[in-house]
């Protein structure tokens, strides 16, 4: 049926010619004011003849024709994926930006794509100059373009319906295809008026994935889920007014998979990652600056948020000698002030401050369209100022933790391609008692020869399983040692200090009776002195004589 319209149309097409030859013999021989009516009776006839409609979408575009148009390569992309398995001839592209060959529709060649039961036809087609002329740009002479065929009876649903359809299908294609990058932030002092962006790139190419991860199942599909319905949801964010974004913030020890969850999400979703390193962004203009120059379908990734930022806002670093001191032996307990310090001291001119990067997440953020989601990560979740990991920020909180047995089956699988085997159970049990980070077991699990066998790899595991717990055990009893002497230690010097304050209070009562004994007027001779005479504070009497008072404090007369 196509065939024979497409001969029809050939046919209709040469009898066109054919008509406006004539039409130009005619011009030449008639004055113009019969030409007017003529002509439109002529199209009147074409189009009656020839109910076809054309559009072309040119490759280049724009005033000078140096623009590649966005269109073209959306087309290319669709038909690429929808027709051209009907197409005879092909030509393979490297299209810009994209991980894959590219085949296309040969020159002059044909496919048929149906809409809502409308039979459509493309060619791919391009104009060659017959001028003699050498170009810098290849372009000028070789003119490609798609032309979309259809009946005019469909043109309303064609220019409505079907070209949005093929254009955003081309689009999520070539989103799907493209290479991703993976984005770091430039040092703000190496950044030069000609380089515009803020940010340099390198191909994204992690192997993780949500498969490869190792964790709890359940908890993996439900952060699975919200990943997916969150790429989905734009109509959705829209409707209850929300900037189409998503926080998360990782959590957990070293080695638990937070960086390798990042990567996994951006292979995903197809996302694009923008690695922002705080310590080298300058202030909070730099910051939104940077947000501004991403793209949209990305993740924005800032790593160890804890030792990026003074959390409490304040950056002011005079401190006085002592006071530093003084922390200094908390700090030296305290591994985040420990890391906080030391990044401090690598990056004094970082003036980014706790509200300029909560600005960064809400502000500004939500006024740039366009899919993106936050992450965050850090080792201690509980020294994050709340107010950077409330919900609507951070909304969504994973902790990564320790390996559990169903991690390690997750690990086992990916390292050894076991799914089962007998040495499972004792693993599960040592997991159960002592903690190691997926990192460490998977760094046991991966064979260190060609020879090595599943059995040897998961031997090596369980040693190093029963290293650890041993260790750990070692430890606990070192702490318990430790806290004994230390309480052992606090008790004795309370005791001493009780000892002390006794000993203080005899002396000071002794030391009192001598007092009293001297405001008594004692004297070892026994003979009663006048008291006035205070110099005389040793005199105590032993005869045991009643002695005379002058003052009137006589009412202590102690006799010894
Ligand atoms: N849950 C996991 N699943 C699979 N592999 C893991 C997992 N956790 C750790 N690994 C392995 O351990 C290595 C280190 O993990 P990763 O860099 O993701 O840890 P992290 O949590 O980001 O640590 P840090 O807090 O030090 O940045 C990875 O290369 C990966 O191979
Ligand atoms: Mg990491």
């Amino acid at each position: 049926m196509i065939t024979s319209m497409v001969e029809m149309m050939t046919q209709v097409g040469s009898a066109i010619a054919g008509l406006m030859v004539a039409y130009a013999m005619f011009k030449n021989y008639f004055p113009d004011e019969f030409g007017g009516p003529i002509m439109r009776y002529a199209q009147k006839l074409v189009s009656f003849l020839y109910p076809y409609v054309h559009i072309t979408f040119p490759e280049y575009q724009g005033d000078h024709g140096f623009e590649r148009s966005k269109a073209f390569d959306a087309i290319q992309r669709y038909l690429n994926k929808n027709s051209t398995k009907q197409a005879k001839r092909l030509q393979a592209n490297v299209v810009r930006d994209s991980e894959a060959i590219v085949l296309c529709m040969a020159d002059h060649e044909e496919v048929d794509d149906e809409y809502q039961g409308i039979k459509l036809r493309w060619s791919a087609n391009q104009n060659i100059s017959n001028r003699q002329s050498i170009s810098f740009f290849p372009r000028e002479d070789e003119k490609k373009y798609f032309k979309l065929t259809f009946h005019r009876r469909h043109r309303d649903i064609i220019t409505d319906e079907y070209l949005k359809h093929v254009l955003d299908e081309g689009k999520a294609i070539s989103v799907q295809e493209r290479q991703r990058k993976l984005y770091t932030n430039n040092k703000s002092e190496s950044m030069h008026w000609y380089r515009r962006s803020m940010w340099s790139h390198v191909a994204f190419e992690h192997p993780a994935t949500f498969d490869t991860l190792a964790m709890d199942p359940d908890k993996k599909q439900e952060i699975v889920n919200d990943l997916i319905n969150f790429s989905k949801s734009k109509d959705y964010y829209a409707k209850i007014g929300k900037a189409w974004k998503r926080g998360y913030l990782l959590f957990g020890p070293p080695g638990t998979g937070k960086s390798t969850m990042i990567a996994a999400m951006a292979n995903l979703l197809k996302y694009d990652v923008y690695d922002l390193e705080l310590t080298t962004v300058k202030d909070n203009t730099e910051l939104r600056k940077l947000l501004i120059d991403t793209s949209s379908k990305s993740i924005i990734v800032i790593e160890d948020i804890d030792c990026s930022l003074d959390l409490t806002g304040q950056r002011e670093k005079k401190k006085d000698k002592e006071e530093d001191d003084d922390k200094k032996k908390d700090e030296e307990k305290d591994p985040v002030k420990e890391k906080m310090k030391k990044m401090e001291q690598e990056n004094k001119n970082s003036q980014v401050t706790l509200s300029g990067l909560l600005n960064f997440i809400d502000g500004l953020w939500s006024a740039c369209g366009g899919e993106r989601i936050i992450v965050f990560t850090t080792n201690y979740v509980e020294k994050l100022d709340p107010a950077l990991i409330r919900r609507g920020r951070m909304d969504k909180h994973i902790e990564l933790s320790y390996c559990s047995f169903e991690a390690f089956k997750v690990l086992a699988k990916n390292y050894l391609d076991v799914y089962s085997h007998d040495l499972f159970a004792e693993v599960g049990r040592l997991l159960e008692e002592t903690s190691m980070t997926p990192a460490d077991v998977a760094e046991n699990l991966m064979p260190k020869s060609s020879g090595e066998d599943a059995k040897t790899c998961l031997m090596r595991l369980i040693k190093a399983l029963e290293e650890a717990k041993e260790e750990a055990r070692r430890k606990a009893e070192e702490e318990e040692k430790q806290k004994a002497e230390k309480l052992a230690k606090e008790e004795e010097e309370e005791r001493e200090k009780l000892e002390k304050e006794k000993e203080k209070e005899n002396g000071l009562q002794s030391s009192e009776n001598g007092n009293q004994n001297l405001s008594n007027g004692v004297k070892e001779n026994g003979e009663a002195t006048n008291v006035e005479n205070t110099e005389n504070a040793n005199g105590a009497k032993e005869s045991g004589e009643p002695i005379k008072v002058n003052d009137t404090e006589d009412a202590n007369g102690v006799k010894t």
